[in-house]
């Protein structure tokens, strides 16, 4: 079956520079979020222009096969999770904001492969820190 016109004009997440652009509009909405922002600018206090290179090339492993990216993104959010405790509900907002950044600049397989991974790492991340449903 083909996809509606909209959709099959859309790009898919296929290539370094719409990465980044996915990024960019993945974080314009974690960032306008009250609860998910302070996370970034004060508990883990990160600089932007440092962190989107990360992001970018932890997808560019994850959907290109790229080998830049070596760092052990668990151990980060387990130090995220001990300055300030992760809460089921900062999963699920972290993930429609992930699909909503997908979908509405996206489409493809690539498309569908990033949001099928960032499901399931997501959920494996919060069972790791043993974040139960409505602990918040
Ligand atoms: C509740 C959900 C999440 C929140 C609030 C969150 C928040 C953060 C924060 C604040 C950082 C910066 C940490 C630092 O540099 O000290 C970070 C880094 C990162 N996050 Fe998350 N995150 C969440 C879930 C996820 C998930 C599910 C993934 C993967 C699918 C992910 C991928 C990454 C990556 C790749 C980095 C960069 C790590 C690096 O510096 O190499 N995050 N996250």
């Amino acid at each position: 079956m083909s996809l509606p016109i909209s959709e099959s004009k859309k790009p898919d997440l296929d290539k370094p520079e719409h990465i980044a652009t996915f990024v960019e509009a993945f974080y314009a909405r974690l960032l306008k979020d009250e609860t998910l922002a302070p996370l970034f600018t004060d508990v883990a206090a990160i600089n932007i222009r440092e962190h989107f290179p990360r992001i970018e090339a932890y997808w560019q492993k994850l959907l290109l096969g790229d080998r830049q990216y070596q760092r052990h993104t668990m151990n980060i959010h387990r130090q995220l999770d001990a300055k300030q405790r992760l809460t089921a509900e900062n999963f699920d907002q972290w993930l429609m904001y992930f699909i909503e950044a997908a979908d509405s600049g996206f489409a493809g397989e690539n498309t569908e492969k990033a949001k099928r991974i960032a499901t399931v790492i997501a959920g494996n991340m919060r069972k790791s820190l043993q974040i139960e449903k409505n602990s918040d």
